[in-house]
Order: structure tokens, then C-alpha cells, then sequence
């Protein structure tokens, strides 16, 4: 009793705690990452109550709340990050003697936020929580840790909002062999009168964020029936036979619950070979995986629980797990393509968000091979709420555009101040890219190029794909090694220097032209032979690059074949520049000043015309800002060969 009452206090103690940390974060409120010129700009007009200035950090809170119309939340508090800059609290300061701000704190560094917080109450935290574990333990005696597993596995979601089949966009494949399924869950009894084989387990696998946590969920929501979840991630405790008194937990509820669906996410955290783990022991993650595949043995498949677990790494799953009677469906749930893309686009925007009747969804998609249906949903989001930051009353297709960057690159970079040469070697370097992709045969329309620094990357140019291409032709490839050339061959012919920005650039265009000459056999002198050069991610064992023995002499003449296939490209990549010398400058300059230029911009500026003035009412543009050094730029990054 005593210690019951112990315990009670404990948590109430950390409750407080925990009350304490967040209190200053108010619900379903978000605060906004800005560009600093954002700020500026905001903070000129006058639409901050608050800044906070702490070193370079700005934090601060708005007017005038911006909500989001899809999510409902509200953004009432900005951040960003200020460029070196000597006045900068002075032009707060004056912001605030005219009247355009109401209060404005410049306070030492990281004091009173919630880092700091954290930082300082984290070790004693973990140390009350670690206490009242081992207190429970010791008080129930060795082998009753088993109800911690339980108490945790209760913890399973069960689905809240019915999702169907009509949620999940872009993979009728999918769907329809997972159809079945459905049909066993809404009546076990029927489905085996009709002579269907009652399936077990079903392994959903693919790249991450292509939906297969939805499918599972619609799976459940198309039968109407409960919906168990758990993560493999979640499995892996740090107390010995936690994970598998999970497992058994987990199945017990759902056979109770029957007809369900369990879900295991990330399967490949518990069901990695076995043997496998640090010291090949008897690990933890070993005796779940073992629990896992009794449980899965123990149960008839009459019994109406089906198991159904997502991976993105199905190559390193234990053998035994796809071995019959257990994960033996499986369905490959890919990246969608342009059509997919448009349709879960749609599934995104309809009724969801108001659109602007400039908006292409259809060009959307194009415009984002390689993105997963997570990705779209991020896009769309991402868009809602630059429009909301714009008070505008929908989402236009620039809208998605700036959030497409956003997305696709990560966050722009603003750490440090890119200084005014490397801006200008970027935008040489870019157009460099740019002049050779317009002037190659065979090779897709420009789409865009920018110098703002994204990601890794400097700059970018990129071409919009006029299909998602999944056959490569040989022209093709020699014209993308010819664009990757483009941007070091500009360096040397504006600069008369070589820097590391192009060492991106070399790499992918070494990689495609060995690709050519030892996978898809396209040198004349090596013939269509394979000779296992392939580096090239396997996934889900397709695709997969043999290792086969090769002569020293062959070795010797794949090297030489892939400086020919190379070199011959950079001449002919040279060669456009030369002769297209003045467009090129046009286009470096106009980028310097506008940072980012559309297909119709370049179209204009290689003809030789000038550009009408800017449209008002842009997308801000970034501070120039990146690290020292140039990491390189790469070639629109989705579109890599086969
Ligand atoms: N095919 C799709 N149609 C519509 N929306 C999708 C699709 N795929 C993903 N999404 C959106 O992305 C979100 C995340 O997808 P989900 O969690 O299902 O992906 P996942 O494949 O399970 O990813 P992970 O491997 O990272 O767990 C979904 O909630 C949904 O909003
Ligand atoms: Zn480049």
C-alpha cells in the first residue's frame, strides 16, 4: 500500500513536471520557420506584436493569426534566423519606438525557451522514471515484469476515423489483390464456403510513405472491422522479454476482438535475420521475432485475425517470416506514377482546400516524379499554409510551387551569408546546366532553375519530365551527361577555375556512364553484356546488379570506355556553351538578380530577348545564404536512370 501510494506520487510528480515544460506551447497552435527576408519585410509592415531576439535567433508572435483552412491550426508564431548583422536589434528597436511593434526583448542566449527547459529537468526525469520502473519490478518479483509488456500493448490504436479503399490514391494494383482479404474479414464463414485458401499474413512492402499504414487502415475500414496497430520500433524495450510478452498480449486482445486486422509497422526493426544482432546472441529483438512466428504458427487462419506488416526493407527480413503459413501475401506497394500522382493530389485538395482555378493538378504531377503519396499530402499541406501566410483566400498554382521547393529539397538553408562570389559561381554554374539542357537533343524541357540554396544543394536546375520515364534511351542518357557537364564547363570558361561545386554533378554523370557501359550494354566495344557494375540501390530484389568475375583486361577497357562515354559528352557540352555563350550570360545575370527563373524565362533569354519586369506579389525571395562551401548541385534529383 505504501508503495502504492509512492507510485501515485511519482506520477503525479511528473505530471507536473511535464505541465511545467509545455505550458507556454498552447494547443493546435504552430510556429512557422521564415525566410529572415520574410521578416523583414513582415516586421517593416508592421504584423508582429513580439520579437525575441536571442544571438541570431528571432522568435516572435503575429497580429493577426494565420489559420490554416485545411488542419485548423493556427500559426501565431514565427522563427528565423538572422545573416550576421551588426544593427539588427537596432532596427527592431526602431520598428518599436514607431509603433509598428509592440514588444520587443532581446534576450541572452536560449533563456526561457523550451530547450532550455528540457535541458535542464531531462536528467532528473528520466531518473524519477527509471526509479519507478525498477520500484515496480522489484515489488512484483522477477518474471511478473511481463504485465509491463501488457500494460504497454493496450496501448494499441484503434482506428478512429473509417478510412477506405477511396482514401488510398495511385495503387488499384494493390488494392485490388488485397480485395480478397477484405472479403475473408466482413465474413470468415462465407469466404470459406466458397472455396477462397484463408490467407494469414500479408507483407505490405515499399519505399517509405507510399501509403501502407493507409491500405492497412482502409483494409479494416472496407471490412468495418477493428483495427489493431503497433510498430516493430515499439517492440524493442530495454527490459529482457518485454517484446515478447508483447507479442503474445497483442494476439490475445486481437483473437478476442476477431474478425480484426493486426497491424505491425516497420517489421524489419523485430524480423531482421535472426543472428544478425550486435554479439549474434540471444537479443532481445531475437526472442520477439521467435514469439512472433509461435503466435503466427499457433493461430488458424478460421480464426479470423489477419496480420498484416509494412516494411521498406523486405531484404533484410528473417526467411522465416515469408515462409508459407506466415507472411505468405505479398504485395509490392511502389511510388506512384504521373497518373497515381494526379490522383492523390486530387484526394488531397478535393473538399479539403479551395483552389485557385489557375491550379494544374495534372501538371502537379508531373512536375514531382519520384514523390510518394506522403510527399503529396506534405505538398498540399505545405501549400495551404503558404497561401494562409498570404491571406489569400485559396491556394494558387505558386502556392504550390514554393512549396514544391520546399518539400523536394528541404528547408532552405539560411546558417551562413553566401557571399556575393559564390552566388555569382552558382549562377554561372547553374546556367551552365541550363544552356546545355535547351540545346541537347533527346533531352526533357526546361522547367526551372534557381540559385536559392536548398538542401545540399546550391542551385538547381531542373527539367520537367514530359512522362514519368522508366525506359532510358541511349541518346538520353549521353544528353544528361552532356547537362551534368554543363556547370563545371561554365566555371572554366567564366571563372577560369575549378571549385568543388561540380563534384555532384562528375559523380552522377560517372555513374550514369558506367551504367551504360556495364549494365544496359551500351558501348559497341564491350557489347550488351553486364558486367556487374551496377551500384545502383535493390530494392525489393528486383533490379538486382550480379557480381560476376571480370578480367583485368576487361576492368581496364570498362575504364576506358567510361572516360570516352564521359569525355565525349563534356565536348559536346562545351561546344553548346561556346557557341551559345551570350544566352548563357543572360541567364547567369538574370539569375543573379531574380534568383529563380521559369521554363518561359529561359525560353526568352535563349532567344535573346529580355525578360518583362517581375510580376508583384512574388514569392519573397530568400536571403543568399549557404555554407562556404559548394556542395554541388545536383541534376533534377528525381529523375535518375533506371
Ligand atoms: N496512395 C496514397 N493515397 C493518398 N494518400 C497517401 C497515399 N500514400 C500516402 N498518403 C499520405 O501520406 C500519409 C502517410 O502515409 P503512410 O503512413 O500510409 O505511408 P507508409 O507507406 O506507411 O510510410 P512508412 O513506410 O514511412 O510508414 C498518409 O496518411 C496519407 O495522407
Ligand atoms: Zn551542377
Amino acid at each position: 500500500m505504501n508503495s502504492m501510494m509512492k507510485s501515485v506520487l511519482v506520477w503525479l510528480g511528473i505530471i507536473a513536471l511535464l505541465v511545467l515544460a509545455f505550458r507556454q506551447i498552447p494547443q493546435n497552435s504552430r510556429q512557422v520557420e521564415i525566410p529572415f527576408s520574410t521578416f523583414y519585410t513582415e516586421g517593416t509592415a508592421g504584423k508582429y506584436k513580439t520579437v525575441t531576439l536571442s544571438g541570431f535567433d528571432l522568435e516572435g508572435t503575429y497580429k493577426d493569426p494565420i489559420k490554416n483552412p485545411k488542419t485548423g491550426e493556427t500559426i501565431d508564431r514565427f522563427r528565423t534566423v538572422a545573416p550576421p548583422m551588426q544593427d539588427l536589434g537596432k532596427v527592431i528597436l526602431s520598428w518599436k519606438t514607431e509603433g509598428q511593434l509592440d514588444e520587443f526583448k532581446a534576450a541572452k542566449p536560449s533563456e526561457n525557451n523550451f530547450a532550455y527547459v528540457l535541458m535542464f529537468w531531462a536528467p532528473l526525469l528520466v531518473f524519477v522514471v527509471l526509479w519507478f520502473v525498477f520500484m515496480r519490478q522489484a515489488q512484483m518479483g522477477g518474471n511478473k515484469a511481463l504485465s509491463f509488456g501488457k500494460a504497454r500493448a493496450k496501448g494499441l490504436s484503434t482506428s478512429a476515423k473509417r478510412i477506405t479503399f477511396a482514401d488510398v490514391a495511385g495503387c488499384d494494383e494493390a488494392k485490388e489483390e488485397l480485395k480478397e482479404i477484405v472479403e475473408f474479414l466482413k465474413d470468415p464463414a462465407k469466404f470459406v464456403k466458397l472455396g477462397g485458401k484463408i490467407p494469414k499474413g500479408v507483407l505490405l512492402m515499399g519505399p517509405p510513405g507510399t501509403g501502407k499504414t493507409l491500405l492497412a487502415r482502409a483494409i479494416a475500414g472496407e471490412a468495418k472491422v477493428q483495427f489493431f496497430s503497433i510498430s516493430g520500433s515499439d517492440f524493442v524495450e530495454m527490459f529482457v522479454g518485454v517484446g515478447a510478452s508483447r507479442v503474445r498480449d497483442l494476439f490475445e486482445q486481437a483473437k478476442k476482438s476477431a474478425p480484426c486486422i493486426v497491424f505491425i509497422d516497420e517489421i524489419d526493426a523485430v524480423g531482421r535475420h535472426r543472428g544478425a544482432g550486435l554479439g549474434g546472441g540471444h537479443d532481445e529483438r531475437e526472442q520477439t521475432l521467435n514469439q512472433l512466428l509461435v503466435e503466427m504458427d499457433g493461430f488458424e487462419g478460421n480464426e479470423g485475425v489477419i496480420l498484416i506488416a509494412a516494411t521498406n526493407r523486405p531484404d533484410v527480413l528473417d526467411p522465416a517470416l515469408l515462409r508459407p503459413g506466415r507472411f505468405d501475401r505479398r504485395v509490392v506497394v511502389d511510388r506512384p506514377d504521373v497518373k497515381g500522382r494526379h490522383e492523390i493530389l486530387k484526394v488531397h485538395t478535393t473538399d479539403k482546400i479551395p483552389l485557385s482555378p489557375d491550379v494544374d493538378l495534372e501538371v502537379i504531377a508531373r512536375g514531382t516524379p519520384g514523390f510518394a503519396g506522403a510527399d503529396l499530402a506534405n505538398l498540399c499541406n505545405e501549400a495551404a499554409l503558404t497561401a494562409a501566410r498570404g491571406s489569400k483566400k485559396w491556394v494558387e498554382m505558386a502556392d504550390f510551387e514554393s512549396a514544391k521547393d520546399k518539400v523536394y529539397m528541404g528547408a532552405e538553408r539560411r546558417s551562413l551569408v553566401m557571399t556575393e562570389a559564390d552566388k555569382r559561381i552558382t549562377a554561372y554554374h547553374e546556367a551552365g546546366h541550363t544552356v546545355v539542357a535547351v540545346v541537347m537533343p533527346h533531352s526533357d524541357p526546361m522547367h526551372k532553375v534557381t540559385i536559392i540554396p536548398r538542401g545540399r544543394a546550391l542551385g538547381v536546375t531542373w527539367q520537367l519530365p514530359v512522362t514519368d520515364r522508366f525506359n532510358t534511351t541511349r541518346d538520353y542518357m549521353e544528353s544528361r551527361i552532356a547537362i551534368a557537364m554543363g556547370g563545371r564547363i561554365a566555371e572554366e570558361i567564366f571563372f577560369n577555375q575549378l571549385s568543388t561545386g561540380a563534384a555532384n554533378d562528375i559523380q552522377q554523370a560517372t555513374e550514369m556512364a558506367r551504367s551504360m557501359v556495364t549494365e544496359y550494354g551500351m558501348s559497341d566495344k564491350l557489347g550488351p553484356l553486364n558486367f556487374g557494375g551496377g551500384q545502383h540501390e535493390v530494392f525489393l530484389g528486383r533490379d538486382f546488379a550480379q557480381h560476376r568475375e571480370i578480367s583485368e583486361d576487361t576492368a581496364r577497357l570498362i575504364d576506358v570506355e567510361v572516360q570516352e562515354f564521359v569525355m565525349r559528352n563534356y565536348r559536346r557540352a562545351k561546344e553548346a556553351i561556346e557557341s551559345h555563350r551570350d544566352q548563357l550570360v543572360a541567364i547567369a545575370e538574370a539569375l543573379l538578380v531574380r534568383e529563380t527563373l521559369d521554363g518561359n524565362d529561359i525560353e526568352i533569354l535563349m532567344k535573346g530577348g529580355t525578360l518583362p519586369p517581375p510580376k508583384a506579389g512574388g514569392t519573397p525571395t530568400a536571403p543568399a545564404t549557404t555554407e562556404g562551401a559548394a556542395t554541388g548541385a545536383p541534376l533534377n534529383p528525381a529523375l535518375k536512370p533506371a
